[in-house]
């Protein structure tokens, strides 16, 4: 999805229809399962990868959702598991982590993909060289490594070459992930879209119609998995973005808003039948 300036019509219909997508699920809840990212989707970006605020009703909203959809609500990030895990507290949802790396099914199973060469070593190297460039933060999650830039900006270039050089050092069982002001190293042989076609061959997720939604560029690959199989993506913009996302929402806040309406219709509906 590409917006010109003057489509503001356009941009303004498929940001409505990201939210008459999700509300479609209150009418028939059998038919759906709800992907959904987590950081710049489901919670606001912070300065830090730790710098981050879940909001206190969100863990029980998602929760309600859930139990709407027989269990069909996964979580698909590039966060660690474990760290992404932690943000709902006792609620463990089903979730892929590290841009599908890792993935825990609805049954509880954990799937990792095997470690490769020698990425420690290469982490400590760019852990090292991070240490010249006061304000980039190196967040090592086991089997990616990403160093961010949103606290010095100035050093984007240099972060840029860098990883790009130590992504080709790291060999073709690696790639080098862009996100928002951020470079990763993490698995190649692991995607959101083939953690979500993963989620799709299992129950509860099995036989139902995906809706996707993320805000980044490693959101992409879920969203082509979603449109590929006849579903919908929602891309949450903040400013207009080249997607192949098929509608959009303003924003994260504003996915919230629905997800709570859409908890909140389902909490009444078990008051009204006891
Ligand atoms: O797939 P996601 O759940 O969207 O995770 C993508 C990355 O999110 C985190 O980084 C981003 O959010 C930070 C907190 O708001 C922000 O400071 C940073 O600039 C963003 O890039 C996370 O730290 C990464 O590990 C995830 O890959």
């Amino acid at each position: 999805m590409s917006y010109e300036p003057n489509t503001l019509q356009a941009t303004l219909d498929t940001v409505q229809s990201g939210g008459a997508i999700l509300y479609d699920i209150a009418r028939d809840p059998g038919r759906w399962a709800l992907f959904l990212d987590i950081d710049g989707t489901l919670i606001d970006i912070a300065d830090s990868p730790d710098g981050i605020t879940v909001p206190p009703d969100l863990p029980n909203t998602l929760e309600q959702i859930s139990q709407l959809l027989g269990g069909a609500l996964a979580l698909v990030t590039g966060r660690a598991l474990v760290y992404a895990d932690a943000l709902f507290g006792s609620h463990h949802f089903p979730i892929a982590g590290l841009h599908g790396a890792e993935r825990r099914s609805s049954s509880g199973e954990v799937q990792r993909l095997e470690r490769s060469g020698d990425f420690a070593a290469l982490k400590e190297r760019i852990t090292d060289q991070a240490r010249q460039w006061p304000g980039v933060l190196v967040e090592d999650k086991g089997l990616a490594i990403a160093a961010h830039y949103r606290q010095a900006p100035e050093y984007q270039q240099q972060v840029e070459a860098v990883m790009t050089h130590f992504a080709e050092l790291a060999g073709p069982d690696y790639m080098l992930q862009r996100g928002k002001m951020v470079l990763e190293i993490r698995p190649s042989r692991a995607s959101k879209g083939e953690a979500l076609r993963a989620f799709l061959s299992e129950p509860p997720f099995q036989g139902r119609i995906p809706i996707a939604v993320g805000d980044d560029l490693t959101d992409e690959a879920m969203f082509r998995v979603a449109n590929e199989l006849g579903g919908h993506s929602i891309r949450i913009e903040e400013t207009a973005a080249q997607s192949i996302a098929t509608s959009a929402l303003p924003s994260a806040a504003g996915l919230r808003a629905i997800l709570g309406t859409l908890a909140q219709q389902r909490k009444q509906a078990g008051k009204d039948a006891s």
